[in-house]
């Protein structure tokens, strides 16, 4: 498939509305803990601006669940955006609307102005045809910028589409490009490295990239619901209950495919995953009642290390404990600093990854830092992003 991207249209003082994935991590005060997901995008919105196109973007920013909640406002998102391309972005209070087109009807030439949090409308996740239509208004042209949400069948990644001409943007292009390479032809031993807190999302991808692995190494939120199944008792651990058969069955499929599988062996726990209370390290045996895991422990990180070492392709999505905590940092630390001295080819993927990594300084040891987590492990395991498949296809002259 050859899609389309940014450079194959002219978007010379038309209104191109660009969707991003600027979920970034950001706390109570609006500070930004890693702005990788923004400076991932500047190519694209730079292209734009030398261009003389008038730049509209939109983002989600978490989960909401379709109402306005006033931490998850983009304003902080749109400051930094401004101060990354040295010129003003204009913050807009909605996505949608008579206050939204009348700004946008006002543009000129090269400006940028920010949409609001699409999540805050129920019709962005329910892929509402009304909301994406509403969306569509605002440009002449859609741009998607935003791989790491492409999974998403939500309005602004395969809605829009449907009512503009919709093309690629660079960080979208280059996503495809160097994931596709590692796709082709995975130099082997391949090894997926999972971990991290959207477990159920996550599993669901997995019964794919399994046909793809050789190793399969589970750590972080995921650990539990596969302890779990085996029996374990996991306390007040982050545990999927109706996933507990189909990961007995995901289990059985490794083992019919020779992919060796790699769980915790001991694991650092606690009584309050939000670090307030003491830790202990213990086997995955004696995980007490009221206890949670929030790290992998030190014979685990020994044990991941050394399956790691064996690789030629390593691909990593989500941390191995609650990295933001340093107590439940350990393991993340640990298999960031193992993958940056492999000879391999390493990538990781999805927003907290990222950031871990990138605060370690380790970022440029990666064969490929991918913006998406839960995208990322769907493409590798062979699937069309739905946001992709929704994209013009270039013509090909033969
Ligand atoms: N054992 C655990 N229990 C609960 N949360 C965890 C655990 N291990 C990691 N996490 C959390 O997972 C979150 C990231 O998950 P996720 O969004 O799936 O990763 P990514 O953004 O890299 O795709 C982090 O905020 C981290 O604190
Ligand atoms: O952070 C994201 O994905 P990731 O956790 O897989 O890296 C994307 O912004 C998608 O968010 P979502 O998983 O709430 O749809």
């Amino acid at each position: 498939m050859t899609i389309k991207t940014v450079k194959d249209i002219d978007v010379t003082s038309k209104r191109v509305l660009v969707r991003v994935d600027f979920n970034v991590p950001m706390n109570s005060d609006g500070i930004i803990g890693d702005d990788t997901r923004i400076r991932a995008c500047l190519p694209t919105i730079k292209y734009l601006i030398d261009k003389h196109a008038k730049i509209i973007i939109c983002s989600h920013l978490d989960r909401p669940h379709g109402k306005v909640e006033e931490s998850l406002r983009l304003a902080p998102v749109a400051k930094r955006l401004s101060e990354l391309i040295s010129r003003p972005v204009r913050a807009m209070k909605d996505c949608i609307g008579p206050d939204v087109e009348n700004a946008v009807s006002k543009m000129h030439d090269g400006d940028v102005v920010l949409l609001e949090n699409l999540r805050f409308h129920p019709g962005e996740k329910e892929n509402d045809p009304g909301f994406a239509r509403a969306l569509s208004r605002l440009g002449e042209v859609y741009v998607n910028d935003a791989f790491s949400v492409s999974h998403r069948s939500h309005a602004s990644i395969v809605g829009i589409p449907k009512h503009l001409p919709a093309v690629a943007g660079l960080l979208m292009e280059n996503e495809l490009v160097k994931l596709g390479k590692l796709l082709e032809r995975p130099e082997k031993p391949f090894a997926a490295m999972m971990g991290g807190a959207k477990v159920s999302d996550k599993l669901g991808f997995m019964e794919n990239i399994i046909n793809r692995v050789d190793l399969l190494i589970i750590g972080g939120g995921m650990a539990a619901t596969f302890l779990k199944s085996e029996g374990y008792r996991v306390g007040k651990s982050l545990v999927e209950n109706d996933r507990l058969q189909y990961v007995r069955d995901l289990k059985e499929k490794a083992k019919s495919l020779d992919v060796r599988l790699f769980l915790p062996v001991d694991v650092v726990i606690t009584e309050d995953i939000h670090g307030s209370s003491g830790t202990r390290t213990v086997p995955v045996s004696d995980i007490p009642d009221g206890w949670a895991i929030a790290d992998i422990g030190p014979r685990t990180i020994s044990d991941f290390s050394q399956a790691l070492k064996e690789c030629k392709t390593v691909f990593w999505n989500g941390p191995m404990g609650v990295f933001e905590i340093q107590e439940f940092s350990h393991g993340t630390h640990a298999m960031a600093t193992v993958m940056s001295k492999l000879d391999a080819v390493t990538v990781i993927g999805g927003g907290s990854t990222v950031e871990a990594v990138t605060k370690m300084g380790l970022e440029d040891k990666m064969s490929h830092v991918s913006t998406g987590g839960g995208a990322t492990l769907k493409f590798l395991s062979g699937e069309t992003l739905p946001g992709v498949a929704a994209l013009s296809e270039k013509m090909i002259v033969v």
